[in-house]
């Protein structure tokens, strides 16, 4: 079972490297790896378990945070919709790939942050607001799906990790805020 203490932090050189593609039907071991890391996110969204194991919340995981330079990620968003109770996306995708995203951008209110960051890190992570993403899943089959708002940020703050992307490159240094004279400046 993957606890906080498998999840290496910055400083980590496999967590700048560019991640190696996985055989597709992924092994068994790429399987299992795959099923353990969505099973983490879950756990870490369980304020039992989560307590119980001393679990950081994390709606995404990318195996470079485990040490492993494979382009395997997992995401467990839960739903926002009353109706629809289940998770809106809850996978695991071996070599996501995105194929095309809007030129309209989308950035969380709150920032990003990150398991492998033990640390704050102010400022706006601006991300396209939707994506167009191929990946194949545990048996092998091939999938495009179009993400919007958080699921596509979501996606594209774990396919940085498999690229050596931390959400912190993204900030603008100089201007963190986006403002201009104080002032929020929405492009
Ligand atoms: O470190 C990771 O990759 C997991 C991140 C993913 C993430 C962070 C910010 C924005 C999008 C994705 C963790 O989920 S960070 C903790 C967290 C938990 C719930 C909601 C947002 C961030
Ligand atoms: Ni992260």
């Amino acid at each position: 079972m993957i606890t906080m203490d498998d999840i290496i932090r910055e400083g980590n050189p496999t967590l700048r490297a560019v991640a190696k593609e996985v055989p597709i039907p992924p092994t068994a071991e790429d399987v299992e790896l795959g099923n353990e890391m969505l099973q983490f996110l879950k756990n870490s969204q369980d304020p039992v378990k989560a307590e119980e194991l001393h679990l950081r919340g994390g709606v995404g995981l990318a195996a470079p945070q485990l040490d492993i330079s494979k382009r395997i990620i997992a995401v467990h968003v839960p739903s926002t919709d009353p109706e629809k109770p289940e998770s809106s996306l809850s996978t695991v995708m071996y070599n996501p790939k995105v194929l095309s995203h809007s030129v309209q951008e989308a950035c969380l209110g709150e920032g990003e942050g990150c398991l492998s960051v033990d640390r704050e890190v102010p400022g706006y992570v601006v991300r396209a607001a939707r994506i167009t993403v191929s990946y194949f899943d545990a048996e092998g089959e091939a999938h495009k799906v179009r993400l919007k708002n958080y699921e596509a940020i979501v996606v594209q703050h774990e396919i940085d990790h498999i690229n050596g992307i931390m959400f912190y490159d993204h900030i603008n240094d100089q201007n963190p805020l986006h403002l201009k004279d104080g002032v929020l400046v929405i492009d």
